[in-house]
């Protein structure tokens, strides 16, 4: 496969794990489109579909002209309702009539539109009609790997009963079609779509859609990008971020960036079977080298464990315990000590994990440091483990903490192989999936691909999950209270942040915006949560506070962002704006989307809070970063508008103080 200035590269060798490829055959500018693809099918995402058009275009409607048959997806007009209607969607509405009136997944819509166009295409071609078809490409949908053999257990029962469902959907929209396609097909298509299909968003990264693209699906990962990809209309295209060298591979981003080495190795193993943090394939490498072998060469973390494993046993057991360590995010080394946090409410307790430890006990990156750093007052005692410096804090040490995915799946194994899939388990898949295919994270980034299945599922759950906020500190933890005190205040921020989307969709954006608020005060060093054990000694003990780039702090201030325009809160939203913008120019590359949004969110506020400087100097950075980003278009139009308006702003103030001086001038005259 080649087009203008690239190919596909097939993998070096059957051991070469990241299958093909994309290579630049010429050098490409920042800016420069490199590549696009349009979907081979496509399927509105369920909580759009009332309010996006479902003819494969993706437009948001205006007025929806809803499908009388169905009654569930809806149009922008009569052309588009015939044009849908011909491509497919007669048989896809005959299939959502039979399972009125639950609404089929997102995965479970795009497996039956995938292959029906693949059974009409067929069709045509044994009725004469396939020269005036443009070539099928549903060879290279299948092409795309689903990884069966890698997924856990939770994943493919899961996979299994959205199959399952997909053929008996499929049975109502052509009985043909589901004679030639098991229910183990539609299984290992929405397998594919795991690792391979890619969410359409807006301008502004709001999910519309999920489609399989099968050029698209070549790009593979890179946590440093060379590409970035956003949608015209339902076509994806990949822009070059930076120059791009002829030979190069290019690469995109699968998953959100802003997040630290190991979340993005367990996002990535979990939605894309591949990890970036395997250890050389030699047996008996010793777990000091492997060490040495990751990247900030700091940490020895589960890959080291792996190799460790490796040399008395077999290899492959090791990496596989070694990759379910990372996906439930625990460190190498156990705990020095396990410490129970205060009780919040009717919430599980949750754990402290202290750890003896100078650098986060996982394979990190040099940005990890600072993303989890923790700083206590200078001269509290507490200081000088490690250089770093904020204001009058010094470096503490480090501190991470999340909420636990359920587990429980592991007993589904033997469903999931013979896909003896009963009613209730279908039931509970569909519902999983219909989480999955809802409310996921293009707010978040959503770097690409459709993060879908099983995780969401299991973060749902983890809602009632406890917190593990795991503490690190060299030679030992000695301030054990002043520890727990802080992951008290984490867990709690950590329980709040999972309450937001819910506050926000029940009106309730105030509350959020003083809880959040509260939070990030508390994490700073004001009121603290306090702890029967450890508040009296906290209290006393150093009052530890987090860094000035962790990235709970980012996380939380994204959420207040969000929270307080929601409330029309504008001074909030545009100071919280204004501190997440050094983070995110942390976290992201110079030039990505997230950062060009919140550069033209907070020129927006600043401007209509009429302080024309601020708005300015954001609207320029949206500017500079969305026309790369998105090629120009409505995003960055609209920066230019608010850059212009401000100059002008600015210009008419300049005018304003020039007369009033000159007036002076001559008063005094
Ligand atoms: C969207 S596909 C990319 C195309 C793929 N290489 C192929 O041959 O079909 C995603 C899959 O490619 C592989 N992959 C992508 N980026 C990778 C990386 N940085 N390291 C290892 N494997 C990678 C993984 O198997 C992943 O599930």
């Amino acid at each position: 496969m080649s087009g203008p200035g690239w190919h596909v590269q097939g993998a070096a060798s059957a051991a070469d794990e990241k299958g093909r490829r994309v290579l630049a055959d010429r050098p490409f500018a920042a800016g420069a489109v490199v590549l696009s693809d349009d979907p081979y099918a496509c399927a509105v995402v369920s909580e759009q579909l009332g309010s996006v058009c479902s003819c494969g275009c993706a437009q948001p409607l205006e007025q929806p002209l809803r499908c009388s048959a169905c009654k569930l997806v809806c149009f922008a007009s009569r052309d588009h309702q015939r044009y849908g209607w011909n491509a497919g969607h007669r048989e896809e509405c005959a299939a959502l009539r039979a399972a009125a009136p639950r609404v089929p997944p997102t995965a479970v819509r795009l497996a039956l539109r995938c292959v029906l166009r693949h059974w009409a295409a067929q069709q045509g071609a044994a009725g004469g009609a396939a020269a005036a078809a443009a070539p099928d490409r549903f060879g290279e949908v299948l092409s795309l790997q689903h990884h069966w053999e890698r997924l856990q257990d939770g994943a493919k029962l899961l996979y299994a009963q959205m199959g399952a469902l997909a053929h008996s959907l499929l049975g109502a929209a052509s009985p043909g079609a589901a004679e030639k396609f098991t229910p183990r097909d539609m299984a290992q298509l929405i397998a594919r779509y795991g690792a391979n299909s890619h969410t359409v968003s807006d301008a502004e990264l709001q999910p519309l859609a999920v489609g399989t693209f099968p050029l698209g699906a070549m790009v593979n990962h890179d946590c440093r990008p060379n590409t970035v990809h956003t949608f015209s209309g339902t076509r994806m295209v990949f822009r070059a971020i930076r120059d791009i060298q002829p030979g190069e591979e290019v690469a995109t981003s699968y998953t959100e960036l802003g997040a630290t080495r190991w979340e993005r190795r367990a996002a990535l193993l979990q939605h894309h079977a591949f990890d970036i943090d395997t250890p050389p394939a030699a047996a008996g490498v010793a777990a000091g080298q492997q060490a040495e072998a990751t990247e900030g060469g700091a940490a020895a973390g589960p890959a080291a464990v792996a190799a460790a494993g490796a040399v008395g046993g077999s290899l492959q057991a090791a990496q596989q315990a070694a990759q379910q360590a990372a996906l439930q995010r625990l460190p190498a080394q156990p705990a020095a000590a396990v410490l129970s946090l205060p009780q919040a409410g009717a919430e599980p307790a949750g754990e402290l994990h202290l750890c003896d430890s100078l650098l986060p006990p996982w394979p990190h990156d040099e940005r990890d440091v600072e993303l989890t750093a923790v700083l206590a007052p200078a001269g509290s005692g507490g200081g000088g483990s490690s250089s770093g410096s904020s204001g009058s804090n010094t470096r503490w040490s480090g501190m991470w903490g999340c909420l636990p995915a359920a587990r429980g799946a592991a007993s589904a194994s033997a469903a999931s192989e013979s896909f003896g899939i009963d009613d209730e388990l279908l039931e509970t898949a569909a519902e999983h999936a219909a989480l999955a295919a809802g409310g996921t994270g293009s707010r978040a980034g959503l770097a690409g691909g459709w993060q879908q299945g099983p995780a969401q599922a299991a973060s749902s759950e983890g809602q009632r999950q406890a917190p593990i906020v795991h503490c690190w500190r060299a030679g030992g933890i000695q301030q054990a209270a002043a520890a727990l005190d802080l992951a008290a205040r984490y867990a709690a921020a950590l329980r709040l942040a999972q309450l937001v989307d819910g506050l926000l969709s029940a009106g309730s954006a105030g509350t959020a915006v003083h809880q959040l608020r509260g939070a990030l005060a508390a994490l700073d060093g004001g009121s603290r949560v306090a702890s029967s054990r450890g508040a009296a000694a906290a209290s006393a003990a150093t009052a530890l506070v987090l860094g000035p780039r962790h990235i709970l702090r980012l996380r939380l201030l994204a959420e207040l962002h969000r929270a307080a325009i929601a409330a029309g809160q504008w001074e909030v939203a545009l100071r919280a704006g204004q501190q997440l913008l050094p983070l995110y120019e942390f976290v992201y590359p110079a030039v990505w989307p997230q950062l060009g949004l919140l550069h033209a969110s907070v020129a927006k506020l600043a401007h209509l809070l009429e302080r024309p400087a601020e708005a300015l100097a954001a609207a320029k950075a949206a500017a500079r970063i969305l026309s790369v980003t998105h090629g120009g278009g409505s995003a960055a139009e609209e920066a230019r508008r608010v850059a212009a308006e401000a100059e002008a702003e600015l210009a008419h103030g300049a005018a304003l103080q020039r007369r009033a001086l000159e007036d002076v001038a001559d008063v005094d005259d």
